[in-house]
């Protein structure tokens, strides 16, 4: 079964190990580049071996495994075997047995999900502890005797003091979890999870494990993570990198939309209207407005002949292409290729040989008629000609009923810009080129899509994510509880449609992992303002701290709070309104204390998916009263912190926030 002793030695020969896979990796750099058939298969090849012999030799020296299986003689298929687990599979010596079992591979899955009841084979589970790379210990559960126990490591995981980016769970994915994170690649599901149950944790596992059951696929196909700001990426997007994966493709959608630059902003009235679904059909109204009857012939002229392709024959071709609803610039081809064709039979019967460059001159030559009848369109020509306006000109156009008078006036440009190339955008109408764009030619798709805080899609977002996830499927992240936009879900079924995956199952996570139980269960009295349908949840924390504290200056408040935080380890989040942010920065440099290390100032518009060690909520009255759904945004900064929570505030607070039972919360 193996004494500490036995298993420190074990971790020297998983340094001999990483050491041999190191050398093996430096050895096949060099063969590599030489040895692949085409330049691609070298490049790919030499890539993929210099990148794993970079990240062995910089493999932060973390600890090499974290837990162990071993399996009871009655297995079929283990029986009688011990297996090490850990972040990345090491390899054994001489061709033998690996030393570390990647924590991916099918014999790993026991680890998170075998138990006293069900112990899947497994005699013994051993958790182990580790201070840096020095191994301190572990802890046994004798499953076959039927032994299965709270564990303290996976309790001092789970309560450490945050610092820096967010960091990988893998050695304590959850039961429910692990059945999120293995889900087959073709099944797209959806996850409703309360905040900090672990969301985002499994969204990015869940990548690194389909990127290892099924490596050739998503490697041609790709992988994307989408989320909701850059400070969130730059919170997560190290997570993938510890697990060894550093093909996915992590972004926002802004950022994956962005054609133009922006240099406008809509009102919420326009932005609204622009986010709705209808937008997708205005705006294929208006692009394939742009094709018009043919009233001419086309005639080329070829030396001595010319050549025609009549009227009637014409309309045909451009009827057929419409019919076949490709997208327009495919459709734009296809006339072009059939007027082409038809030229060509004249021509053959003619006794003329056609070859190639003839052809491609008959096929330059009909474009003055192909645009006349089906134009070359650019999405921001598009859409400029939909927000032209005046809103009752651009009404009677095509497309003009599916909005309302008042939604058009809402969106159209009261001073149009002269032309296209003058034309300001806005964040919105990103997502409405991106649309067009997509009518004009289809994009890129991936294998996956992970996208997180999904509640806070607008309908034509949700299809831009559908667009490219068309061919591959979906993990979708998010809570209903916690939509901030105009637009936010209040269904996930309706989301899943809009997304393309209507059958996608919506599974919930009911297990909070950040937030402490006091604070939970304050945060829990906001729901029922919330009028989200979502299910309760239990704090799986009994840690933490939450203190209300009534003040009669809120810098001074909230500048005191910040010295208390800084005598605990860990990271302090301020989060205030959008506009308190530049006041309470200052009051808290004036009080002698720094911002920036490990306090930061957040606007409350930023802390989605964030959380911080220590937490102070600043004026919660201001920020449920600085937009339409306020109150979630309150819910959302309640639910930030780690360990402690203070509520700093100068005014009454919310008269929804309750203490647990319903009494109104007595400040002092
Ligand atoms: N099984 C686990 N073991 C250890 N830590 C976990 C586990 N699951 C989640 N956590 C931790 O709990 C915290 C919250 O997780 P995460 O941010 O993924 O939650 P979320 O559901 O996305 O939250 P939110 O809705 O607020 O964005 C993180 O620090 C994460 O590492």
């Amino acid at each position: 079964m193996g004494t500490l002793d036995d298993e420190r030695a074990y971790v020297e020969r998983c340094a001999a190990g990483l050491r041999r896979m190191l050398d093996g990796a430096r050895d096949n750099v060099i063969v590599g580049e030489t040895v692949a058939g085409d330049r691609y298969s070298a490049e790919r090849l030499g890539r993929h071996l210099k990148s794993l012999a970079k990240e062995l030799s910089e493999e932060p020296d973390g600890p090499p495994f974290f837990g162990r299986l071993d399996f009871g003689h009655g297995s079929a298929e283990h029986g009688g075997r011990a297996y090490h687990i850990g972040r990345r599979h090491i390899t054994g010596e001489h061709g033998g047995p690996p030393v570390v079992i990647d924590w991916r591979a099918p014999v790993s899955r026991a680890f998170y999900r075998a138990s006293a009841r069900d112990p899947q084979g497994v005699a013994l589970r051993r958790r182990f502890g580790w201070s840096g790379t020095t191994l301190t210990g572990f802890e046994d559960e004798r499953l076959d005797r039927g032994e299965e126990g709270e564990s303290r490591i996976l309790a001092a995981e789970i309560e450490r003091p945050r610092v820096g980016p967010m960091r990988d769970i893998v050695a304590t994915i959850q039961p429910e979890q692990d059945d999120l994170v293995r889900a087959e690649l073709d099944t797209s599901i959806c996850v409703q999870g309360a905040p900090g149950t672990g969301k985002t944790a499994v969204g990015l596992h869940r990548a690194a494990y389909l990127l290892y059951a099924h490596r050739r696929r998503l490697e041609r196909a790709g992988v994307l993570v989408l989320g909701p700001n850059r400070t969130f990426l730059g919170y997560v997007s190290a997570v993938l990198p510890t697990l060894g994966e550093m093909d996915v493709e992590q972004t926002t959608l802004e950022r994956l939309l962005t054609t133009v630059p922006v240099t406008a902003a809509d009102g919420e009235a326009a932005a609204v209207v622009k986010h709705d679904a209808r937008m997708a059909e205005v705006l294929r109204l208006a692009l394939y407005g742009r094709i018009v009857k043919p009233v001419e012939p086309v005639v080329v002229a070829d030396g001595s002949a010319r050549w025609r392709v009549r009227e009637d024959e014409l309309r045909r071709i451009v009827d057929g292409a419409r019919r076949a609803s490709l997208p327009y610039g495919v459709g734009r081809e296809r006339v072009r290729a059939q007027v082409v064709a038809s030229i060509t039979r004249q021509a053959e019967a003619r006794g003329r040989t056609a070859n190639a460059a003839w052809t491609r001159a008959v096929a330059r030559a009909v474009t003055p008629s192909l645009d006349a009848v089906w134009p070359a369109a650019k999405p921001e020509e598009v859409l400029y000609e939909v927000l032209r306006g005046p809103a009752a000109e651009v009404a009677r156009a095509p497309g003009g009923s599916v909005l309302t008078e008042a939604e058009w006036a809402a969106i159209t440009w009261p001073r149009p810009p002269r032309s296209v190339r003058s034309a300001r955008w806005t964040a919105a109408d990103l997502v409405l080129l991106d649309e067009v764009a997509a009518m004009i030619e289809r994009p890129r798709g991936y294998g996956h899509v992970i996208v997180d805080e999904a509640q806070d899609l607008s309908p034509m977002e949700c299809r831009a994510v559908a667009r490219r996830a068309e061919h591959g499927s979906l993990t979708v992240l998010g809570d209903l509880a916690q939509g901030t936009t105009p637009w936010a879900a209040t269904s996930w079924q309706d989301r899943m449609a809009l997304l393309g995956k209507p059958d996608g199952r919506v599974i919930a996570l009911t297990t909070g992992f950040r937030v402490p139980g006091a604070v939970v269960e304050l945060a829990n009295t906001l729901l029922a303002a919330l009028g989200a349908d979502v299910p309760a949840t239990r704090s799986y924390r009994a840690d933490g701290r939450l203190r209300l504290t009534r003040v009669t200056d809120l810098g001074e408040g909230v500048a005191a709070a910040v010295r208390e935080a800084y005598a605990y380890e860990g990271s302090i989040g301020v989060i205030a309104t959008d506009a308190a942010v530049e006041p309470l920065t200052s009051a808290i440099s004036n009080h002698g204390l720094d911002v920036g290390g490990r306090l930061s100032v957040v606007p409350a518009s930023a802390a989605k998916g964030l959380e911080y060690d220590h937490v102070i909520v600043a004026e919660p009255a201001a920020i449920a009263g600085a937009e339409r759904r306020g109150l979630n945004r309150l819910y959302v900064a309640l639910t930030r912190a780690v360990s402690r929570l203070d509520v700093v505030h100068a005014r009454p607070l919310p008269p929804q926030l309750t203490r647990p039972g319903g009494r109104p919360v007595d400040a002092r």
